[in-house]
């Protein structure tokens, strides 16, 4: 796939006097691996509430695809193949991992209210979430109810869900947050292996998984873009060193 799965024109929120995101504007390239980085506060979760309508921009727009969808309610932009992270602890505590997929995948074909279907109905179901769960190396614990699984895979259950809807854009805002860092290295190899046609936007705070797993970088300050570029670029930039050294010496 090429060109532009997602973009934003001069997307701008305040509150009061306080500006979190200022005229934003970014390319996200299909199928591309894209990190949002910046100092804490940065408003890189702001950005990812505006992309998917949590908030409305004070101004700016937001397409997807070649579509506006500034003004779209959050369903509709799951519908429209924009889907974040759900967090599986507050949606289906005591089903199996099997189960939540599927549930999932009903959901997005709208039958989840369809109290009767056919065993050949289930059987599709099942074979399409095992083979989400396979891809994910998560077939194993399929029998397991979620909220038993290590953390590191119950993040990982929160992908299946998510690419249950069959996403164009997925977007992680630091999906590795509380995991030990060998399970976080491994969530990032099985994020890196999804297919190429889902664009993925991530937020991470971990410069290691950054730097190995993006392809493009935005570094995000003070709600500003202060640059974008390859892994390589952000790195030789003096103005980014001067950001975190000047974070470092603070902290
Ligand atoms: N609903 C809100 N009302 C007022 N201010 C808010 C609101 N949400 C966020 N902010 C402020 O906007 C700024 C940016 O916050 P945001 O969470 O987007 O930053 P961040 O880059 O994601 O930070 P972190 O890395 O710490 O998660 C912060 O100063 C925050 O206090």
């Amino acid at each position: 796939m090429s060109g532009i799965a997602l973009r934003t024109q001069g997307l701008s929120k305040s509150w009061g006097a306080f500006k979190a995101n200022s005229d934003v504007t970014l390319n996200f390239a299909s199928g591309s691996r894209h990190a949002l980085i910046g100092p804490n506060g940065a408003g890189k979760t702001t950005f990812i509430n505006l992309l998917t309508g949590v908030f409305a921009p004070t101004a700016g727009q937001v397409f997807l695809g070649d579509e506006d969808i500034t003004g779209l309610p959050q369903h509709l932009r799951v519908k429209r193949g924009m889907t974040r992270t759900f967090q599986i602890n507050t949606l289906f505590p005591g089903l199996t991992v099997l189960e939540s997929v599927m549930l999932a995948l009903c959901e997005r074909e709208g039958k989840s209210s369809t109290w009767f279907r056919t065993v050949a109905q289930q059987r599709r179901e099942a074979d399409e979430a095992m083979a989400l769960l396979a891809s994910l190396k998560l077939d194993r614990d399929a029998d397991s109810e979620t909220r038993n699984l290590a953390y590191g895979r119950q993040r990982l259950v929160e992908i299946a869900l998510a690419l249950a809807t069959r996403p164009k854009v997925l977007l992680l805002d630091e999906p590795a947050a509380g995991i030990p860092s060998a399970e976080s290295a491994e969530l990032f190899e099985v994020i890196a292996g999804l297919p190429r046609d889902v664009t993925i936007l991530f937020i991470e705070h971990d410069m290691g998984l950054v730097f190995k797993f993006a392809e493009r970088i935005t570094v995000l300050v003070g709600g500003r873009v202060l640059c974008e570029g390859t892994p390589a670029e952000i790195a030789a930039d003096p103005r980014v060193k001067e950001v975190y050294l000047g974070e470092a010496e603070h902290g």
